[in-house]
């Protein structure tokens, strides 16, 4: 394999000339089908010896392997978005009894659900069969209820969950003429045994694991590290979260369908919050954002319950007989909680898999960086001129009026600085052309089309690079995974990306530091990485907001020499903003300078730095401060 050496150029493969590699070959697939393998070996060797005691026992196992699967799937959804769902058990309620009105035998239905629709009535499945349904019912039902939950946040998208699992307990429970309302339903074949609950289980953990590295559940982490950052990498998360939310329906679905075949007689509220609330400790205990803390969450809370049961129902232990004391297990789990939280906030596994390299020091081998991966740096400036434009836009807050009627041009091939004392509106600006914010006023022109309105991810994907004044990373993910999701995102095949994010760190001097978790990172690095993961969307405009803020003279000189090298070699436009005047006077073509929302001068980077407005702005702004200086002294 050809070895490429620092500074050299890598390109987005979205065509065909892509090396024939397999998703196999990338490092974090074979990481993942590691840690699955571990995990699944794990659970085999921590059950089966129980599973061996006796039959009573064996039907414990199974039932923990269903909740096993159970936590791992709430991890599809909550571990990588980062929204707590406590509606799930909605969707296990949904698959348990789908799995029952298909398969009970109809003379028993003829019994208990006497006014049940023909079809049901008469239905008599086998367990694959119903399995494939519940599926399919659960996809239907996780799509129809995601749409309207992908657009929630934060405490409102939690709130909505728990409203889910409220009327699914109230269609259970009023809906009798399906499923006999308080009742319940008794008589499902108990079809499910060990090997079907290990097989089961290990699919669930394999897709789990599958579904965190791959593109979409990469890209739904980098929304759950910062969402900002995410839609400005050309992701768009709503659609990443429905997506999550339909697998982890699926999951639950057939979850609760095996279930309703171990246990053969359930009524509504063993779908509730007793339920809810065992699996969500499961989940936080081990820790929400790994399927490893998910696997040990769940065997430890297990564990729990089953040495809490005989106490609770009383009885006695050396001769000492003690009442029933009703709620402990649910006591003991609060307190478990809160001891782990307090002592490990992220959980016990916090965000790291269970893995052989776990305590080894993460090292880069050379090998990964392939050169077939890589286009001819040539053919990037041989990609037409671009230009980036505002036209008399404007945007108010309130009644500060941030920008008004400021027109710039910045053309591929060109450096452009943006200064401005502290409040000036810059931040504003870069906000206006990537959609943070909607100007309320003018157009912001790419190439040629109007842009004002679209959202984020599309203004990324259509050209528009960003870094942040403030560092936006994806600070839970390693630095490779920063940047191979913003090269996913932007349409990378999923093969050869990491080559190509690897190619693009080593140009920034960043290679040797792939797996190392973006927030662990120097200031100086951070801010390389928050530019290399902009670089990975092949932008044809690069917005870098204060690149220079908080480094040492020594870091400035290299990122001058590195943005000069990204112009050369990028064959992209690039926008600055940046307070140290040094800087925007050795990188510049042309300069704008903002005041007060106010464009007040433009040109050479000489001819502003003479201008008297500019001047007196500088002035004004420095005398403000040190007359707030000296009042507040
Ligand atoms: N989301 C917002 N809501 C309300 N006001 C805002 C918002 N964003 C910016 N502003 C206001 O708009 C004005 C311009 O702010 P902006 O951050 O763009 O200035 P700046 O030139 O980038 O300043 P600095 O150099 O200090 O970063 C300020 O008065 C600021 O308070």
């Amino acid at each position: 394999m050809q070895q490429v050496k620092a500074g050299g150029l890598p390109a987005v493969s979205t065509n065909l000339d892509a090396p024939k590699t397999r998703l196999w070959g990338e490092r974090r697939f074979r990481k993942a089908a590691g840690s699955a393998l571990l995990l699944c070996a794990l659970l085999l060797l921590v059950s089966l010896p129980f599973a061996l005691i006796g039959p009573s026992v064996e039907r414990l196992v199974v039932l923990v392997l269903i909740n096993v699967a159970a936590v791992v799937g709430l991890n599809i959804y909550t571990g990588n978005s980062g929204i707590l769902t406590v509606g799930h058990v909605g969707f296990f309620a949904v698959g348990a009894y789908t799995t029952a009105l298909l398969t009970t035998p109809p003379e028993i239905k003829a019994d208990s659900l006497r006014h049940l629709p023909a079809f049901l009535a008469n239905s008599n499945m086998g367990l694959g069969e119903s399995l494939l349904i519940v599926a399919v019912i659960s996809l239907v039902f996780g799509v129809l209820t995601g749409l309207p939950l992908s657009r929630l946040r934060e405490t409102s998208a939690i709130v909505s969950t728990f409203g889910l699992l409220v009327i699914v307990n109230f269609v259970l429970k009023g809906a009798t003429n399906i499923t006999n309302g308080t009742k319940g339903i008794y008589g499902v074949p108990e079809l499910v045994n060990l090997p079907t609950a290990y097989i089961f289980v290990f699919a669930t953990i394999a897709v789990a694991f599958a579904y965190k590295v791959s593109r979409l559940g990469l890209q739904l982490r980098a929304f759950q590290d910062n969402e900002v950052a995410a839609t400005s990498s050309a992701i768009n998360p709503n659609r990443r979260l429905l997506e999550a939310w339909a697998l982890s329906a699926v999951v639950l679905g057939l979850c609760g369908a095996l279930f309703a075949h171990v246990i053969g007689a359930f009524q509504p509220h063993d779908f509730y919050l007793t339920l809810t609330f065992e699996l969500i400790a499961m989940l936080v205990v081990g820790g929400k954002r790994s399927i490893s803390g998910a696997v040990i969450g769940t065997l430890l809370i297990t564990a729990l319950v089953e040495i809490v049961k005989p106490i609770e129902s009383g009885g006695g232990i050396a001769g000492i007989s003690f009442p029933p004391i009703w709620g402990l297990t649910q006591i003991l789990l609060s307190l478990m909680i809160l001891v782990v939280m307090y002592k490990a906030p992220a959980g016990i596994m916090g965000s790291r898999e269970l893995s052989l390299s776990m305590f080894k020091r993460p090292r880069l081998s050379e090998s990964t960086i392939d050169v077939a991966s890589l286009r001819a740096v040539e053919s990037r400036s041989e990609r037409p001129a671009a230009t980036l434009a505002t036209n008399a836009i404007g945007i108010d807050f309130g009644g500060v009026r941030a920008l008004n009627d400021v027109s710039i041009k910045v053309e591929t091939g060109k450096i452009v600085g943006l200064i401005g004392p502290n409040g000036a509106g810059k931040t504003t600006l870069i906000n206006n052309l990537t959609g943070v914010h909607q100007p309320t006023r003018g157009q912001v022109i790419l190439d040629g089309q109007e842009i004002v309105g679209w959202p984020s991810s599309r203004i990324a994907r259509a050209g528009l690079g960003r870094t942040f004044q403030n560092i936006r990373l994806f600070s839970e993910m390693t630095v490779l995974e920063n940047v191979v999701s913003s090269a996913l995102a932007r349409g990378h095949l999923a093969t050869g990306v990491e080559s190509y994010a690897l190619s693009l760190l080593e140009h920034f001097d960043l290679a040797k530091l792939a797996d190392t978790k973006s927030s662990a990172l120097p200031y100086g690095a951070q801010r390389r990485l928050e530019i290399t993961r902009a670089l990975a969307l092949e932008p044809r405009f690069l917005l870098l907001d204060e690149p220079a803020a908080g480094m040492n003279p020594k870091e400035t000189a290299s990122l001058i020499e590195a943005i000069l090298s990204i112009r050369e070699k990028f064959a992209l436009g690039i926008l600055i903003v940046e307070h140290d005047l040094h800087l925007i006077m050795r990188l510049c073509d042309e300069v704008y300078v903002l005041n007060k929302g106010e464009m007040i001068a433009s040109g050479s980077a000489e001819k502003v730095q003479n201008d008297p407005k500019v001047i007196e702005a500088y002035l004004g702004s420095q005398e403000v401060r040190a007359a707030r200086r000296k009042k507040t002294t």
